[in-house]
């Protein structure tokens, strides 16, 4: 007789499943006892204190660029990496303070799936073995009859046949591969499943088969959900909740409509100005962001988006408008970056047959670096950017650098923005954000 998959028991509703507080996974990447010893300790804080909850039956999306974190988050709430911080809490247990054999049983309720799902198949198994394996580990079924049952009995529900049990992953197309790797997922009857960017590998056409299928499966079984993904697309029709990710931290959590009608960070914003919209009165100007993710290596100190945030905000005595304050804010990122060679601007300035002494070096260096028009800053500014090309000229960086963070300060980079209360759910860590809390 075959199983039956059911669903979650029923618990309190006033309690998450999951509770993720101050959760921190810092990768060390000192090279050995010398660097330690001489205090050379470089680590990746690639998840730097994360606050999230997921409620039974939830679909919460973690979305952000490749780097962000996703991945390593997921990973550290399952503990299949050690945290360096903070809890993970799955129904009142401190899931992080586990050791491997003591989260056994835990393994059977929180399961993941993989992104690219070949690479997390045996190949040299057939489908038949890489599902029931699961199941002998950890008891479920009395007999290798029942199991194989069961076993059938998933692969229908994934939209599998029955016969496909003795075939072998490279049989399949990669959607179908990604239907038995969530087979195996549902095979211990999880609560809760991660599943890792599930749909990035596949051709657009089966993603939204598979986006389905998750969500008829958690409808059916009431599962919890955490889907990450590193855009906001494929997330409205499987989430009840995003939480958007900037380099470690999570920037924004709203209900899925809240967020996609009133996205309160300039990175949420972002990401959504690049999601494709049918109606053309709902398309947003499209923003760029300037440069990449900085590294977590070093991230940028205060609000961690600073670096790149369209909306920076001037500090109290800047006398021009918000506009040329962004301009020159981008202009000491740029200087601050490291990355400007003097050298390569005096090249090119010789190839296109211009002066190359310092001072048009400089002008060059200007015209390239500081967006719009150097006469819109106040003259102050307009001095400041000057010198610092000057020094930059002259190969002086650290003068420039010092030009730069004095003559362009911003309270972004001074203060890490605390979660907000934007109202209905809606939580936001930007300095523009003002609470609608009680
Ligand atoms: N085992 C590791 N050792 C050192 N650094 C790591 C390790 N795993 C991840 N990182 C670093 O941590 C940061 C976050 O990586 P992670 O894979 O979690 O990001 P992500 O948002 O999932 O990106 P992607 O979508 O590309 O997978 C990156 O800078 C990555 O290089």
């Amino acid at each position: 007789m075959s199983m039956q998959l059911t669903s979650a028991d029923e618990t309190s509703d006033t309690e998450p499943l999951l509770a993720v507080r101050g959760l921190k996974k810092h990768f060390d990447q000192s090279g050995g006892v010398l660097d330690r010893l001489v205090g050379d300790t470089a680590s990746v804080r690639a998840v730097d204190g994360v606050d999230l909850t997921v409620t039974e039956g939830e679909t919460l999306a973690i979305v952000g660029e490749s780097g962000c974190g996703k991945s390593t988050l997921g990973r550290t709430i399952l503990n299949l990496h050690d945290a360096t911080d903070g809890s993970v809490e799955y129904r009142g247990t401190n899931l992080s303070e586990l050791s491997q054999q003591e989260m056994r049983p835990y393994r059977r309720d929180l399961q993941m799936i993989f992104q690219d799902p070949l690479a997390s198949l045996n190949p040299r198994q057939t489908v038949g073995e890489i599902i029931t394996a699961p199941m002998e580990v950890h008891g479920i079924g009395d007999s290798d009859e029942g199991r194989l049952e069961r076993t059938k009995d998933l692969l229908r529900r994934v939209g599998l046949k029955a016969g496909h049990i003795e075939r072998y992953p490279n049989q399949f197309s990669g959607g179908q591969q990604q239907r038995v790797g969530i087979a195996r997922a549902l095979a211990l009857e999880p609560e809760l499943i991660i599943a890792d960017e599930p749909v990035s590998a596949l051709d657009v056409s089966v993603q939204a088969q598979i986006l389905n299928l998750l969500d008829e499966l958690q409808d059916d079984l009431g599962l919890s959900l955490v889907f990450i993904a590193h855009n906001l697309s494929v997330v409205r029709h499987v989430a009840d909740r995003v939480a958007v990710m900037y380099l470690g931290r999570i920037v924004e959590t709203a209900p899925v409509a809240e967020l996609y009608e009133n996205p309160q960070h300039p990175y949420t914003k972002s990401l959504l100005s690049a999601v494709p919209r049918i109606d053309p009165a709902d398309r947003d100007e499209r923003i760029i962001l300037e440069g990449s993710v900085p590294s977590p290596l070093d991230p940028p100190s205060g609000c961690r988006f600073h670096t790149r945030c369209p909306m920076v905000i001037p500090p109290e005595d800047w006398a021009g408008t918000d506009e040329a304050f962004r301009a020159a804010f981008a202009f000491r990122n740029h200087v601050l970056s490291g990355e400007l060679d003097p050298d390569a601007a005096r090249t090119r300035l010789e190839a296109e047959g211009r002066e190359t002494d310092d001072s048009s070096v400089a002008s060059y260096l200007v015209a390239q670096l500081l967006p719009g028009d150097p006469e819109a800053l106040p003259s102050d500014a307009g001095e400041a950017v000057r010198s610092a090309a000057d020094a930059l000229a002259a190969a002086d960086h650290e003068r420039a650098n010092e030009i730069v963070e004095n003559a362009f300060p911003s309270p972004c980079e001074r203060e890490t923005p605390q979660p907000t209360d934007a109202g209905d759910g809606h939580a936001a860590a930007c300095h523009r954000v003002t609470s609608q809390g009680s």
